[in-house]
C-alpha cells in the first residue's frame, strides 16, 4: 500500500547509511500492514562521526550573533510551515495519533522555532552594581557546546523542537537520537535545517536503538548536555552517567496527574476535560491526566456523564476524520497498557468501561485499546500510583479539599495537575498546596504553551525547566565578567 522509502542519517551536512548496514522498519501503529519506511539502524561508530562533526562546528556556530543563528531558524520555520500536511502525516503513520493532533502538534513546531529564533536578539545578561565604584560588573552567557537531545515518541515534533531550537539559538551544535519509532517525522524536520542552510555539523540525527545510540550520547565525552525525555527509568540512567562525567543533563518524566473536581465544579466542562486531559493522543502525554477526584456529594453525577461520553468515543485510524482516538503508539506500550487494565481489576477497582482490546474487526490490524474507567480506586492501588501511558482514568471519590489535594500529592510525580471550581478558597489553596509544576484551574491537565515554563517536582524530572526563556538556563552558562580600566 505505500512506497517504501529509506531515511539516512544527518550526519556533517550529508545523509548517509549506517555503517552498520542495518535498518529498522518503522510500522503504522494503526495499521500494522503499513510499513512507513526504513530507519537506519546505528551503532556507536555512526554517533561518534556525529559528534566529531558536532564537535568541530561549534566554534564557528558559537561565534555569530544570535541574529544571524535566528535567521536561520525563521528559514527552518518557514520550510516546516509549509510541509506541515506532509510531517503530520507521517507522524500519524508513525505513531498513530488523529491527523488533526498531528498537523496541529507540527504547527506548533512551527511556533516554536519562530519563538526562539526571536530568543536570537533578546538579552543574554544583566549589568550588576559592583563594590568597586571604577569598575563594570556583568553577566553574559556562552553555549555548552555540543548537546544531546534524547527525545520520545510521543510528540515527534514538539518535543525535539523544544529541545533542538533553544540549543541551537544560544550556540550549541546538536545530536539528536528520535525515538526510533518517529524518526522518518525527525528525518523531515532534520531535512527543514539542512534546506535552511545550517552550516555543516552544526545539527546531526544518528537513528537507532535506545541503548545504543541514547546510551553512547549519555557517557560520550565530547557532549557537554544531555536533555532527555521519557521514562524515570531511562532518564535516572541518562542522569547518573552524564554526573558521572560531568556532564550537565536536563530530564523530563512521568507524571501521574489528577484533576480534582470539587463540589462546585461546572460538571459538563469537567467531564471534557477529562476526556481531552486523560485520552487525547490515547492517554500518551506526560500531562495527560490519569486520577480524576471527585466530590462525594457530585460523584454519582460526575461519573455518569463521564461513562456515557467515554462509551461514544470512536476508536480508529487517525487519517479517518471520524476518529476520535487512535491506537497506542506500539506493541510494547498496548501490552503496558493492558498490564495495567489487569493490574487494576486484580486488586479490586471497578470497570466502568472499556478494559480491553476493542472487538471490531477493522480494528484487529493495530495497537488499539479502548478507553477505560476504573470507579472505586484508592490511593494504594497501582493504577493509582505508576504511570500507564494509556487511556485509562481512575476515579477517586473524597470528601473535602483538604483531603483532594492530599490524595493528589500522594504519588511520586508531580507534572500537572487541574481543578474544577468556581471558589477562590479552592483555587488559592490548590496552587499553594499542590506539588506539581504546572497547575491549571478550570482546564485540563495536559497542554503546555510554549513561552512558559515546563517540568515537573518530585520524581518528573531533573528539576530544571524546559521552554519559553527559562530554556536559556539548561542551555548556556553563565559568565559573570569584572571589568576595570
Ligand atoms: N515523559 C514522557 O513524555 C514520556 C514518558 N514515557 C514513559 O516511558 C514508558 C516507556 O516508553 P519508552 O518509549 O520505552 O521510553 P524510553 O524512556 O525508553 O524512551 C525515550 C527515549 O530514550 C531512548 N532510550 C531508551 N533506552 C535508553 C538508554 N538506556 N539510554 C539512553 N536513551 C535511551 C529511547 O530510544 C527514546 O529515544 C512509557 O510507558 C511512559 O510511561 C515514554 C515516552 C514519553
Ligand atoms: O501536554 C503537552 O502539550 C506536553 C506533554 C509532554 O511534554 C509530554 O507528554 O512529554
Amino acid at each position: 500500500m505505500t512506497i517504501e522509502q529509506t531515511y539516512l542519517n544527518y550526519i556533517d551536512g550529508k545523509w548517509s547509511p549506517s555503517l552498520t548496514g542495518r535498518v529498522t522498519a518503522s510500522i503504522n501503529p494503526a495499521n500494522t500492514n503499513d510499513i512507513v519506511g526504513y530507519v537506519q539502524n546505528s551503532d556507536e561508530a555512526d554517533l561518534e562521526l556525529a559528534v566529531s562533526a558536532a564537535n568541530r562546528a561549534k566554534g564557528a556556530w558559537r561565534k555569530l550573533s544570535g541574529a544571524a543563528r535566528g535567521d536561520y531558524l525563521f528559514k527552518a520555520a518557514n520550510l516546516l510551515e509549509s510541509r506541515i500536511a506532509d510531517i503530520g502525516e507521517t507522524m500519524m503513520r508513525e505513531m498513530g495519533k488523529t491527523l488533526a493532533e498531528c498537523k496541529g502538534e507540527t504547527a506548533r513546531g512551527v511556533a516554536i522555532l519562530r519563538y526562539y529564533a526571536g530568543e536570537g536578539m533578546r538579552k543574554i545578561g544583566d549589568v550588576i552594581p559592583s563594590t568597586d565604584n571604577e569598575a563594570m560588573m556583568f553577566t553574559t552567557r556562552v553555549p555548552l557546546g555540543v548537546v544531546g537531545v534524547i527525545t520520545p515518541w510521543n510528540f515527534p515534533v514538539a518535543i525535539p523542537m523544544w529541545k533542538m531550537a533553544p540549543a541551537l539559538i544560544y550556540g550549541n551544535t546538536v545530536v539528536i537520537k528520535p525515538a526510533i519509532e518517529t524518526s522518518i517525522t525527525a528525518a523531515k524536520l532534520l531535512a527543514c535545517f539542512e534546506e535552511a542552510g545550517l552550516p555543516p555539523g552544526v545539527i546531526n540525527m544518528v537513528t537507532g536503538d535506545g541503548a545504543v545510540i541514547g546510551g553512547g550520547i549519555a557517557r560520550h565525552p565530547d557532549i557537554q548536555g544531555i536533555t532527555f525525555t521519557g521514562s524515570n527509568k531511562v532518564g535516572k540512567q541518562i542522569g547518573q552517567t552524564a554526573l558521572s562525567r560531568g556532564a550537565k543533563f536536563q530530564l523530563e518524566m512521568g507524571g501521574k496527574n489528577p484533576l480534582i473536581v470539587a463540589e462546585d465544579a461546572n460538571l459538563d466542562l469537567a467531564v471534557e476535560a477529562a476526556i481531552s486531559g486523560g485520552l487525547k493522543s490515547t492517554g500518551q502525554k506526560c500531562t495527560a491526566t490519569s486520577r480524576i477526584l471527585v466530590h462525594a456529594s457530585v460523584y454519582e453525577t460526575f461519573r455518569t456523564k463521564l461513562v456515557d461520553q467515554v462509551k461514544q468515543l470512536k476508536l480508529g485510524n487517525g487519517n479517518d476524520s471520524a476518529t476520535w482516538m487512535g491506537p497506542c503508539a506500539n506493541e510494547k506500550q498496548r501490552d503496558t497498557v493492558l498490564s495495567y487494565i489487569n493490574k487494576g481489576i486484580e486488586e479490586g477497582a471497578s470497570l466502568l468501561c472499556g478494559g480491553g482490546i476493542p472487538a471490531d474487526e477493522e480494528l484487529k490490524i493495530g495497537y488499539y485499546v479502548q478507553p477505560t474507567v476504573f470507579d472505586g480506586v484508592t490511593s494504594n492501588m497501582t493504577i493509582a500510583q505508576e504511570e500507564i501511558f494509556g487511556p485509562v482514568l481512575a476515579l477517586v471519590p473524597f470528601d473535602n479539599l483538604e483531603e483532594a489535594i492530599s490524595l493528589a500529592n500522594d504519588v511520586e510525580y508531580g507534572l500537572s495537575a487541574s481543578i474544577f471550581t468556581q471558589n477562590i478558597r479552592n483555587i488559592l489553596a490548590f496552587i499553594a498546596d499542590m506539588d506539581a509544576g504546572l497547575v491549571r484551574i478550570n482546564a485540563e491537565t495536559a497542554g503546555v504553551e510554549l513561552q512558559a515554563p515546563f517540568g515537573g517536582m518530585k520524581q518528573s524530572s531533573s528539576h530544571s525547566r524546559e521552554q519559553g526563556q527559562a530554556a536559556i538556563e539548561f542551555f548556556t552558562s553563565i559568565k559573570t565578567v569584572f571589568l576595570k580600566a
